[in-house]
């Protein structure tokens, strides 16, 4: 059981002056049961990434096989892969729109044809797997709650759907440090005691390490590193330096170059020079997928 993506291309407007090559060759396993983090710059493909997992668009190039099935065939219906693999928006909350806590939380689960009964068992658990009171909230309004308790009945929508895969892009942006590590805990709580495949989409590195079992560095629509928090900080360390002066790396380049590193010293004092750093220092050290 796992979420495989092979050779994954995605542009956003193709064929128009605004085409964007949001994903260029991404090739990677999820295992069951893993806690995988995705990280990078801004723009730099995640949620295009993850969008993908449960179909919400469709490859330009390449496929994702979810447990052996492959997405866009038609033997793969998209309904089953939505209940399999749950995908929590960055901002959520923005998505409440039912009258009460309980009608929201229900509405996943009550489109797959299960009794009015199951439906409401399961908001009751989704809402106490994310630390809320069910009696004391399900007939308030999403709108009466604080940001913290809207994302959580957000989360619990998704939950009450019994998901093996749970993506979530960004659950902790916007909310204060408070919330934020109580949303973690509650994701690590998922993964730990549910056994629940988690893809969390990040901006910090230090709340990634923390959880991550693996760590994905997407940069400029292409998978840069794929690897343990251990591999992937030892590089990032290394990788900081390309925020050096070009002076400098080039005293760096020719230091590596008597190392008997194959660099390629032609292009010194150049903007290129950084790039050439990275490969090097790339160059074997982590798995790049
Ligand atoms: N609907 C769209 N139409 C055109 N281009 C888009 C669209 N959505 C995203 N892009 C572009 O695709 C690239 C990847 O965007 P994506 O949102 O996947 O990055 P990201 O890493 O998730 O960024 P962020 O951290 O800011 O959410 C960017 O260049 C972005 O401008």
């Amino acid at each position: 059981m796992s979420i495989k993506i092979e050779n994954l291309f995605y542009t956003y407007q193709p064929g128009t002056p605004f085409e964007t090559h949001a994903l260029k060759d991404v090739n990677i396993e999820i295992e069951d049961g893993e806690f995988l983090a995705v990280i990078g710059h801004t723009g730099s493909g995640k949620s295009t990434l993850i969008q993908h997992l449960n179909g919400l668009i469709k490859p330009t190039q390449g496929k994702i096989c979810i447990d052996g099935s492959e997405l866009w065939t038609k033997n793969t219906s998209i309904k089953t892969v939505r209940s399999k693999v749950g995908l929590v928006f960055q901002y959520p909350e923005h998505q409440l729109f039912e009258e009460t806590v309980l009608k929201d939380v229900s509405f996943g689960p009550s489109n797959l044809g299960i009794s009015q009964d199951e439906v409401e068992k399961r908001a009751q658990e989704s809402l106490n797997v994310v630390n809320l009171d069910f009696e004391a909230i399900k007939d308030k309004s999403p709108f009466d709650l604080s940001g913290g308790q809207k994302r959580r009945v957000a989360i619990a929508g998704v939950l009450a759907m019994k998901p093996s895969y749970l993506v979530l892009d960004e659950p902790t942006a916007g909310l204060d440090p408070k919330s934020r590590d109580e949303i973690l805990e509650q994701i690590k709580y998922l993964h730990e005691k549910l056994k629940i495949t988690i893809i969390l989409v990040s901006h910090s590195m230090d709340d990634v390490a923390k959880y991550a079992d693996r760590i994905l560095v997407m940069h400029k629509s292409e998978v840069k590193m794929l690897g343990t928090p251990q591999e992937v900080f030892k590089q990032h360390k290394e990788l900081q330096m390309i925020g050096l002066d070009i002076p400098t790396v080039t005293k760096l380049l020719y230091k590596l170059k008597e190392k008997g590193l194959n660099v390629n010293t032609d292009i010194i004092n150049t903007i290129e020079a950084k790039d050439e750093i990275v490969r090097v220092l790339m160059k074997g050290s982590v798995t790049n997928a």
